[in-house]
């Protein structure tokens, strides 16, 4: 286990620790995820932004772990969560392994990866639907990579296999109107909203029909749930590619949801190689369990001391501002 000083903890802080762990395939451009696991009197939280989010926007990751380590969660009115296969942009002999072995009954595919033409695209979603099955739910996310009429285009093609949503295939909240108003597909709303300066005030009434919430870049569960509060529309939970214990805090705020009327995208343990839990969050039979998760693998996973500290140095920027 990779200790930080004490001196640099929070209140109710008593242990911080770096995990490092490689990915099974490339995802959102990165090989190994990496973070730090706060320990605190109502346990486990989970800070890990991506390398490429400044000091200012991982304040809201930061708060989410503080939430998880120190308060806990709000009660659940659920006792399992459906979740959903990520596909990454793999070939579709892989895709369709990876939908037929997970269990799940709705996939996520990823689209328009940089460098891929939209051929594999489709390939892989056909791919999905074959291991799916006609009765499954097929969801994309293109990570604001088309413009409206790309989008359009790609959209009405891919929904000739049959689409559940597509998330965030535009950058803007006046192009996914745009795009809205020409398509029959349902819009979900993702980078809009959780790299907003303000998720609350958002205007997403013309631009999307689901909202996808993230623990940790909203800013902890009851953030999240003012968010959906605030927007009044379906919201799918999804990761920001936590390790169990990052996991655990979505499922928590999938649990706590009046409403859940998709499966939400918590499953991605499944693209680590490894955890910081003995028991990960995997899905059994599309759903996983609500309820913490003890790293009690963090020696397996301990990162070596040049990640070690970094995530010192970005600790203290962060509590710095
Ligand atoms: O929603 C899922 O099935 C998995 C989570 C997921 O897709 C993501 C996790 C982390 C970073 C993002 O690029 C990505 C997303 O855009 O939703
Ligand atoms: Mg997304």
């Amino acid at each position: 286990m990779t200790a930080l000083p004490a001196a640099a903890l929070p209140a109710g802080i008593t242990e911080l620790a770096v995990y490092e762990v490689p990915l099974r395939t490339r995802f959102r451009g990165i090989d190994v995820r990496d973070g730090v696991l706060l320990r605190g009197p109502a346990g486990w939280g989970e800070f890990s932004p991506f390398w490429d989010y400044d000091a200012a926007e991982s304040r809201r990751w930061w708060a989410s772990a503080v939430e998880s380590a120190v308060e806990g969660w709000p009660a659940p009115v659920r006792g399992s969560v459906p979740v959903n296969v990520t596909v990454p942009a793999v070939g579709p002999e892989r895709a369709h392994a990876l939908v037929a072995a997970s269990g799940c009954r709705t996939a996520k595919v990823k689209v328009a990866e940089p460098g891929q033409p939209a051929g594999d695209d489709m390939a892989r979603v056909e791919a999905v639907r074959d291991a799916l099955g006609p009765a499954g739910a097929i969801r994309v996310d293109a990570n604001a990579a088309w413009d409206v009429d790309t989008a359009v285009a790609h959209l009405r093609e891919l929904d000739r296999f049959g689409l559940e949503y597509a998330e965030q295939p535009c950058a803007g909240l006046d192009e996914l109107a745009a795009l809205r108003r020409r398509v029959d597909v349902r819009i979900a709303a993702d980078e809009v909203v959780r790299r907003a300066d303000d998720p609350l005030r958002v205007d997403l009434r013309e631009a999307c029909d689901v909202v996808v919430l993230k623990v940790q870049p909203l800013g902890g569960v009851r953030a999240a749930l003012r968010v959906a509060e605030a927007h009044g529309l379906p919201c799918v939970v999804s990761s920001a590619l936590e390790s169990s214990v990052g996991i655990a805090a979505g499922v928590a705020l999938a649990a706590a949801l009046p409403e859940l009327p998709f499966a939400c995208g918590l499953a991605t343990v499944a693209l680590f190689t490894a955890d910081v839990s003995s028991a990960p969050l995997l899905p059994v039979d599309g759903a996983l369990p609500v309820g913490p998760r003890e790293p009690d693998r963090l020696a397996e996973v301990a990162a070596g001391e040049g990640t070690s500290a970094r995530w010192r140095a970005r600790v203290d920027q962060v509590r710095a501002g």
